[in-house]
């Protein structure tokens, strides 16, 4: 594999060829760039992105797969560049490479056709830099798209400086985190799985929609879910139409988030006049689901949110619901001093790293670091003890997180079951959410909690430990 060893002030490259840039592609640029600039957030930049270029619904389709394809893959490519550019990423112009990645992407994991993705890579080079980077980008791209990505894929791995190196190359996830999942399967027992799971972060995830129970019902044409009763996918139609015209009673929810809302709601029989807490709810997923619930069961549900806008967000999803709803601004971690023994049941969704929704966010694994864990692990002690002094006695806790990480999970409960062993005691929580679900579901480790994988379930990768205050 021959490096380029020019400058990047490419003045001896073949002159490419002028293209126009085709849109979609100047989209999927404009987004990465975004992203490493300014901390942008895919998922929500894109729509706006595609709605102001007016692409076509098949542009658009095309843009989404570049943007999150790239992003996605960007530590495998980073390794491609690097071989084939003859020098460290970090020494390659940012536009530029932001360029490179995406090219790279074009030429090793679409149909693409290889004159089409440099083309079009130099043509983007031209726009975001100076002119002789339009020739290094044509060189480093051809070289590229040289080899398959069979042969990449072995030359990254032969260039491996270790195990961990080497799976974080071709799976494009940080070393940290590669051995953070590692820990957490191993716990399960389990660590024969670690590949699957990091080949499925990088597999975009279905739109997965759920029917508010006794609000909607599942469409006649939809595919119900495997495990969560009232989710689905839909059948030929469009998911955003659906949810539309459903006026927010069927709404887009991974299946995992479903699963741990109704691990609180249904591990036991609701008693008329129950008051539940959703003691971080924004954006309000899950207290719309849980509003549904408590309207059906007779009981009361009251949301907090710290985050004003988030809190916005929740009054938002929960108009879908004819309950009402207070939507309280409060931290969370004041909730139990302020407002003790007052409430039967507890979601407490904490703020995490999000570890576990790496397939749909998908530059997270590059922003978070081990630091992150440790700040957040400390929020959620102090939500978890606030939620533990808000809750009646005999009232039930689900303490939730879309990360998987062992320090997030497992950890703050027995701390939690550890400090408040008086009046805390582990639920059977993985009985009662087989107990719930539809089909059975592959569950291992301690039976105390559920962890749910994408490799496994195809869901995010949430922790549910179900916690009851005697
Ligand atoms: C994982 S999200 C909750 C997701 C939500 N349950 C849903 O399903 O849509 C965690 C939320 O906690 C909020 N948060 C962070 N710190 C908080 C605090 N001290 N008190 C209350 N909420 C907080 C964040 O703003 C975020 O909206």
């Amino acid at each position: 594999m021959t490096p380029q060893n020019r400058s990047g002030h490419a003045g001896r490259a073949a002159r490419p060829q002028q293209t126009r840039v085709q849109p979609s592609r100047q989209v999927a640029l404009d987004v990465l760039q975004a992203v490493r600039e300014s901390d942008a957030y895919a998922n929500l930049l894109l729509p706006t992105r595609i709605a102001r270029a007016g692409l076509s619904p098949a542009d658009a389709a095309l843009a989404t797969e570049l943007t999150y394809g790239t992003l996605r893959l960007q530590g495998f490519y980073d390794r491609v560049i690097t071989i084939a550019a003859g020098r460290p990423v970090d020494r390659i112009d940012p536009p530029l490479l932001d360029v490179l990645r995406l090219g790279a992407h074009q030429l090793l994991s679409t149909r693409v056709a290889a004159h089409a993705a440099v083309n079009e890579s130099v043509g983007l080079a031209r726009t975001v830099g100076s002119r002789s980077g339009t020739g290094f980008v044509n060189g480093v791209l051809r070289e590229v798209g040289r080899h398959t990505v069979e042969e990449w894929r072995d030359e990254v791995a032969r260039r491996a400086k270790n195990d961990d190196d080497r799976l974080s190359a071709l799976y494009s996830h940080p070393v940290w985190i590669v051995r953070a999942f590692r820990r957490s399967l191993e716990n399960e027992g389990r660590g024969e799985e670690l590949e699957s799971l990091l080949e499925a972060d990088n597999t975009a995830p279905r739109v997965n929609l759920i029917a508010l129970p006794g609000l909607a019902e599942i469409p006649d044409d939809a595919r119900p879910d495997r495990f969560s009763p009232p989710g689905f996918t839909a059948g030929g139609g469009d998911p955003q139409g659906m949810v539309e015209a459903a006026e927010g009673r069927i709404r887009v929810q991974d299946e995992g988030s479903q699963l741990a809302a109704l691990a609180l709601t249904r591990a036991q029989a609701v008693t008329p006049g129950e008051r539940w807490l959703d003691l971080c709810a924004g954006p309000g997923g899950k207290a719309a689901l849980l509003a549904a619930e408590a309207l059906a069961g007779g009981a009361e549900l009251v949301a907090n949110e710290l985050v004003p806008a988030r809190a916005q967000l929740v009054r938002r999803a929960l108009a879908a619901v004819p309950l009402d709803v207070p939507v309280w601004e409060l931290d969370g971690t004041v909730v139990g001093r302020e407002h003790p023994e007052s409430f039967d049941r507890i979601l407490l969704d904490a703020p995490c790293t999000g570890l576990g929704a790496l397939r749909r966010r998908p530059e997270a694994r590059w922003r978070k670091t081990p630091r992150d864990v440790s700040e957040l692990t400390a929020l959620q002690t102090a939500l978890l003890d606030s939620a533990v002094a808000a809750l009646k006695p005999g009232g039930l806790l689900a303490y939730v997180t879309c990360s998987p990480h062992v320090a997030e999970t497992r950890a703050i409960v027995a701390d939690a079951l550890k400090r408040h062993g008086d009046v805390l005691e582990a639920e059977e929580t993985a009985t009662i959410v087989q107990g719930l679900a539809a089909e059975r579901l592959d569950l291992a480790g301690d039976p105390a909690a559920v962890q749910l994988w994408p490799h496994r379930h195809v869901t995010d990768a949430m922790f549910i430990a179900l916690l009851r205050k005697r």
